[in-house]
């Protein structure tokens, strides 16, 4: 099974190092669909030591294992460390240029719960990669006359929106060269993941949930409040 491809992405979460104690890491995981028949994960977890005022550069430890499907183990492929500049965003565009050859066009499906970032790290991959960037809600929300994700899971039950959800993520699987920012709960559909990996990478932002406890209080729930438990 081709491995040769182990591509270093560092999404580093030493912002919230700083706020909530020192045990914090960051970790990506992505698929990397190696052969038509098969399909390779790769996970990459790099371990990010915590922000000290008085340093500019960390070494940052990463960790890359290969498996050829969802259910073998992993195998350790790779480990090493890097010296990471401090600002994140110039980390990201550095790792997105290093992975760039590798892409091979393949589209970037950010997936992670509410306030993982996927917006944030999709816009600025989508910038350096000069690939098109989408938001999964926001074509949903085209297709209902601009309806909030709230009012769609209120006016027409959460069944609604996740067929909607679906079929954008159809719609989107025979595109090239896109970073999508999907919603939190895209993953729990499976048929999704048959879209996502189709031409694409699915890149896991798998973030602290103290961190994204905060950052979601931070913004509010009101900008994508879930209803949770409703089913329509
Ligand atoms: N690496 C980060 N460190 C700190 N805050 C972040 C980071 N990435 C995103 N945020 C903040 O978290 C909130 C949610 O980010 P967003 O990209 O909208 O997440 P998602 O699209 O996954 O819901 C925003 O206020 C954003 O500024
Ligand atoms: O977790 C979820 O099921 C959802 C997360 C939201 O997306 P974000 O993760 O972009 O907030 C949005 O798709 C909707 O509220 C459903």
């Amino acid at each position: 099974m081709e491995a040769g491809v182990a591509c270093k992405l560092n999404y580093p979460t030493w912002i919230e190092s700083e706020r909530f104690g020192r045990n914090s890491t960051g970790s990506l995981r992505f698929g990397r669909i190696a052969k038509e028949e098969h399909k390779a994960r790769l996970v990459v977890l790099p371990h990010f030591p915590v922000l000290t005022s008085s340093n500019r550069f960390r070494s940052v430890s990463f960790e890359i294992s290969c498996s050829s499907s969802k259910n073998f183990s992993a195998s350790t492929i790779e480990t090493g460390s890097v010296h990471a500049p401090y600002d994140e965003a110039l980390v990201l565009k550095n790792k997105s240029l290093e992975v760039e050859p590798y892409l091979n066009g393949h589209s970037i499906y950010l997936v992670g719960l509410m306030g993982s970032g996927k917006t944030t790290v999709g816009k600025i991959l989508s910038n350096v990669l000069s690939y098109s960037f989408c938001d999964s809600d926001a074509l949903i929300k085209q297709e209902v006359n601009g309806m909030s994700v709230a009012e769609i899971f209120k006016l027409h039950g959460e069944r609604f929106f996740r067929k909607k959800e679906t079929e954008v993520l159809q719609r989107l699987s025979s595109k090239k060269q896109l970073v999508v920012s999907t919603g939190g709960g895209a993953v729990v559909c499976d048929v999704n993941w048959d879209y996502m990996q189709k031409k694409g990478i699915v890149v896991w932002l798998d973030v602290p949930l103290e961190a994204l406890a905060q950052r979601i209080a931070a913004v509010g729930f009101k900008t994508s409040v879930l209803p949770f438990g409703t089913e329509g």
